[in-house]
């Protein structure tokens, strides 16, 4: 039984369309799942329009590894040539707080997180084939064609780690892998301690009455 709140892992490689699952999870979904996003930290220069702290808390390498150092990090990894990592003190302080936290985060943290945090539910989203993944990468115009090449070549090694995961959830529509997703989170509510407690004390309720 699970007795804080729920920690939720989207994974997969870049392109496949986590950030885009995640905004279209939250905005149909903030009623009945009530996460907190995990804001990362990274050394990567912001693209047009990213806003620190609300993107990523953009770092000079001095200062992540100041991070690494000083133990502030759930999870981090070197990818594609910069830091990403998530910071440790909110996830504590939410699920210990009972609040549900979600991170959208590649493959070599998420198992990372794995390891530490066993009972969060670790989801792999996955392209329907490489060909569409990196035709995706491509129209989103936001890397050069050898950041590019660098992201595909680690997405082949990405996509055999899938099977340490949870759930894989292929997306094919943006709909759909939503969809998927919140058939998953249903189930794994109704696993939580919360859930649990509250369904025991309305049975307790009903004899007595
Ligand atoms: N199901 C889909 N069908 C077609 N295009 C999609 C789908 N999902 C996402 N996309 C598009 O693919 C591109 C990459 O999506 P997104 O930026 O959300 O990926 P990501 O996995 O968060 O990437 P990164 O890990 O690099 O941050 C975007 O242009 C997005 O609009
Ligand atoms: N291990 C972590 N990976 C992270 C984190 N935040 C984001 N990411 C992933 O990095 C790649 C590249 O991101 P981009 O914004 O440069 O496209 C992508 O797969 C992200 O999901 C993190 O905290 N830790």
């Amino acid at each position: 039984m699970k007795s804080k709140g729920l920690l939720v892992v989207l994974s997969g490689p870049s392109g496949v369309g986590k950030g885009t699952v995640r905004q279209a999870l939250f905005a149909t979904d903030h009623d009945k799942h009530q996460f907190l996003y995990s804001v990362s930290a990274t050394t990567r220069q912001p693209r047009p329009g990213e806003v620190d702290g609300e993107d990523y808390f953009f770092l000079k390498r001095s200062e992540f590894e100041q991070m690494i150092e000083e133990e502030k990090l759930l999870e981090y990894a070197e990818y594609v040539g910069n830091y990403y990592g998530t910071p440790l003190e909110y996830v504590q302080e939410m699920t210990e707080q009972g609040k549900d936290v979600f991170l959208e985060i590649e493959v070599q943290g998420a198992l990372q997180v794995k390891r530490r945090m066993p009972d969060g539910v670790f989801i792999f989203l996955a392209p329907p084939n490489l060909r569409e993944l990196e035709s995706r990468i491509v129209n989103r115009g936001t890397d050069s064609e050898e950041v590019i090449a660098k992201r595909m070549q680690q997405a082949r090694e990405e996509l055999q780690l899938m099977t340490q995961y949870d759930y894989v959830v292929e997306n094919d529509s943006v709909d759909k892998a939503v969809k998927r997703i919140q058939t998953i989170l249903d189930a794994e509510h109704l696993k939580t301690d919360r859930f649990i407690d509250n369904i025991v004390e309305s049975y307790l309720q009903e004899g007595e009455e």
